[in-house]
């Protein structure tokens, strides 16, 4: 069975962000992801970690001034110096909650426009080599056009092909199954093809981004698929609770059930 994540940036807002540790703990998680932990300082986020007996999936790097619309940097040559220090400052993060894995942020920008092709794989690149001697990957996440109009990775075949080509060791895919429907279906195929690249998995439901099996998508089906696959890592659940998060979790009783 896979390993679930609870993204404590979508589920757990009954409470603040640094009680959401525990409240995940409590719900039977034993790990978590999140969107940015940049409003606390990292030892914080690592004491709650510990606290809580909880592994510390992924986070994103800096994206810019996210309030004001900002979904990355990474396709802006003029933004480069920032993207360079907001690495140095995720570090500092990595360090304190041992995380394996950081999502860097594309941008809202063109695909086609040559600048901005030319700075994302500037700005992948640096990083992802700029990861490695902390034993972190990078992984590139393809997003849908109605949850981020605009943004820059809107296809899974583009993402595949540039982490194909750049061949990083260090450098993979953010497989969200939600995305992946919306933009391409065959999300079955998709996975099989993709897999020896695959670093992170991410599940909601389609198309409301609620709790897995509430959907038009078999999810069960596809966590099932990861296994026979030999996918190992993190499935994060980033998902809207339809209502109370708690409430909300029968979705993983009853699969935890029939994985037995
Ligand atoms: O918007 C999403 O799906 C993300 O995972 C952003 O990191």
């Amino acid at each position: 069975m896979p390993r679930f994540a609870a993204n404590l940036s979508l589920m757990f807002n009954e409470v603040p962000f640094l009680d959401r540790f525990e409240a995940a703990a409590r719900a039977g998680f034993d790990a978590v992801e999140f969107l940015f932990p940049y409003e606390h300082a990292p030892e914080d986020i690592g004491a709650r970690l510990r606290a809580s007996g909880l592994t510390q999936a992924l986070f994103n790097l800096p994206p810019g001034d996210f309030a004001q619309g900002e979904r990355g940097i990474a396709a802006f040559p003029e933004r480069f110096d920032e993207l360079k220090a907001g690495v140095d400052t995720a570090l500092r993060y990595a360090e304190a909650t041992g995380v394996g894995r950081l999502h860097l942020m594309a941008g809202l920008a063109p695909w086609d426009d040559p600048k901005a092709v030319e700075s994302y794989r500037r700005a992948v690149t640096w990083t992802a080599e700029r990861l490695a001697p902390a034993g972190l990957d990078l992984v590139l996440e393809p997003i849908n056009g109605r949850n981020i109009p605009g943004y820059f990775l809107n296809d899974f075949g583009r993402a595949a092909d540039l982490i194909r080509e750049l061949a990083l060791p260090n450098l993979k895919l953010q497989f969200d199954l939600y995305h992946c429907q919306i933009l391409h279906g065959d999300v079955t195929v998709r996975l099989r093809d993709l897999m020896p690249i695959v670093g992170h998995v991410q599940t909601a439901s389609v198309p409301e981004r609620h709790e897995p099996g509430t959907g038009e998508v078999a999810d069960f089906f596809l966590f099932d698929e990861l296994d026979r696959l030999g996918y190992r890592g993190f499935v994060g659940c980033e998902y809207i609770p339809a209502a109370d998060t708690v409430a909300g979790l029968g979705w993983l009783a009853a699969y935890k059930e029939s994985a037995r």
